[in-house]
C-alpha cells in the first residue's frame, strides 16, 4: 500500500505541468468566434481547477513593452543601495530592502529558516485619483514614488497598462467559465487596488554563510484575484501541487504565468486554486544566480464584498464539506490582514487554510 502510494507520487511529481492557455481569441475577438472563446474558458477552468497556475499566450502584451519593464528593472536595482532605500514609503509601494518582508508570515507560518525573503522589490500601483469622479481614499490604495533614472517611470507604466488590460481580460474569460456574464465581475473591479512589484532576487557580493536552506521568496499564496506574473527563465519559482509536493516553474517562450489569489479562492469556494508557491534561488558556489520577476496583482474594488458565488456553495462535488463557504470579506480587510503579516511581522491567523495547506507540505 504504502509503495502504491509512493509510485502514485511519483507519476503526480513527473506529470506536473502548468497548462499552457491561448487567450488570442479573448484578446483579437474579432478574428476569433464564440466557439473559440468558450473553448478557451473551458481550458482555462480546468487549469484553474487542477493547479491555479496558467502560462498564458497571446496576451497581446508587445515584447518591446515587456523588454522596457525588464531594462527599467536593470536600471533601477542596479542602484546604490542608499539610493534605493530612499525610496522605503510605509504603504505598499517603493523600496523593500532584502530580507525586509516575511511572505510566510502572511499566512500565519513562521519562517522556515532565518534566510527567508532574499529578494528586493520595488512597488507601484493604482493610487486613488486613478480613478477620476470616485472619492477614493489615497490611503487605501497608496501614492506612487518614482526614481530619478530617466525613462524609468514610462517604461514601468507602459508595462503596467498591458498588464491591467490581461487581468480584466482574464476576469472575463473567468466570469465566462463561471457559467456567469462575461461583464460579472466588472463591479467588483472597476477600481481594483493594482499593484505591480517589480521582484530582484539577488545576494550582495561577498561571501555568505548558508543559516539552513535558502529562501528567495517564502512559500505564499497571492492576495487578491488574480496576478499576472512576467518572469525571466531562470529556475526558482515552485508550486505546489495538489497532491502535496513543490515543482520548479519557469515559463515557455513568450509566456505570462497567472496564478490565482486569496479572493478567487473565496468565490469558488477552493474550486479554484490559490496555488501557493515560493521562490528558491539557484545558489553556485556561493552566489546567487541573479533572477527577476514582476507580479501585477489584480486585488479588486478596496470596498467589494467578496463571497462565495451562489453556484459554489455546495463543495462537497469538489471534495469539500457540504455548505461550507468562506465568511464575506471587504477586499480592504483582507488585504490588510495579508499586508499586516508580510510587511510588519504580525501573524496573520485568519489565513487558517492556506496555512494548513503550508504545514502540510513541510512534514
Ligand atoms: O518571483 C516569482 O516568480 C514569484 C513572485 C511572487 O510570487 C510574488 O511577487 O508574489
Ligand atoms: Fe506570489
Amino acid at each position: 500500500m504504502v509503495i502504491e502510494q509512493e509510485q502514485a507520487q511519483d507519476v503526480a511529481v513527473r506529470d506536473f505541468a502548468v497548462p499552457v492557455v491561448d487567450l488570442g481569441p479573448w484578446v483579437d475577438v474579432d478574428a476569433y468566434d464564440d466557439a473559440a472563446r468558450a473553448r478557451v474558458a473551458r481550458e482555462l477552468d480546468a487549469a484553474c481547477q487542477a493547479v491555479g497556475f496558467v502560462q498564458v499566450l497571446g496576451h497581446g502584451v508587445p515584447d518591446a513593452a515587456v523588454a522596457g519593464l525588464a531594462s527599467a528593472m536593470d536600471d533601477f536595482f542596479g542602484l546604490p543601495l542608499p539610493d534605493k532605500r530612499a525610496l522605503e514609503v510605509p504603504a505598499n509601494r517603493g523600496y523593500s530592502a532584502p530580507k525586509s518582508e516575511s511572505l510566510s508570515l502572511s499566512l500565519g507560518v513562521e519562517p522556515a529558516n532565518r534566510m527567508n525573503d532574499f529578494f528586493e522589490a520595488f512597488n507601484v500601483g493604482a493610487e486613488a485619483r486613478s480613478y477620476a469622479g470616485l472619492d477614493l481614499d489615497e490611503a487605501d490604495y497608496g501614492l506612487n514614488v518614482w526614481p530619478d533614472v530617466a525613462g524609468f517611470r514610462e517604461r514601468v507604466e507602459a508595462y503596467f497598462a498591458e498588464a491591467g488590460r490581461v487581468a480584466r481580460t482574464l476576469l472575463r474569460v473567468f466570469a465566462a467559465a463561471l457559467d456567469l456574464p462575461t461583464g460579472y465581475f466588472e463591479d467588483l473591479t472597476d477600481h481594483s487596488i493594482d499593484v505591480l512589484r517589480m521582484n530582484n532576487y539577488a545576494l550582495p557580493p561577498g561571501e555568505i554563510t548558508l543559516d539552513g536552506e535558502l529562501t528567495g521568496m517564502g512559500e505564499h499564496t497571492d492576495f487578491g484575484l488574480v496576478t499576472v506574473l512576467w518572469a525571466d527563465q531562470v529556475a526558482g519559482l515552485q508550486v505546489l501541487g495538489r497532491e502535496g509536493g513543490w515543482h520548479d516553474v519557469s515559463p515557455v517562450d513568450g509566456a505570462l504565468l497567472v496564478n490565482l489569489g486569496d479572493l478567487t479562492a473565496h468565490l469558488t469556494n477552493d474550486r479554484w486554486m490559490s496555488t501557493l508557491h515560493r521562490v528558491k534561488p539557484p545558489v553556485v558556489d556561493g552566489r546567487i544566480l541573479r533572477r527577476r520577476s514582476a507580479a501585477y496583482f489584480h486585488d479588486g474594488n478596496v470596498d467589494a464584498v467578496v463571497a462565495t458565488l451562489p453556484s459554489h456553495l455546495d463543495a462537497s462535488a469538489w471534495g469539500g464539506t457540504p455548505g461550507e463557504a468562506y465568511a464575506p470579506v471587504t477586499v480592504r480587510d483582507h488585504i490588510a490582514a495579508k499586508l499586516a503579516g508580510s510587511r510588519q511581522g504580525r501573524v496573520n491567523v485568519s489565513a487558517v487554510r492556506e496555512a494548513a495547506r503550508v504545514l502540510a507540505s513541510r512534514d
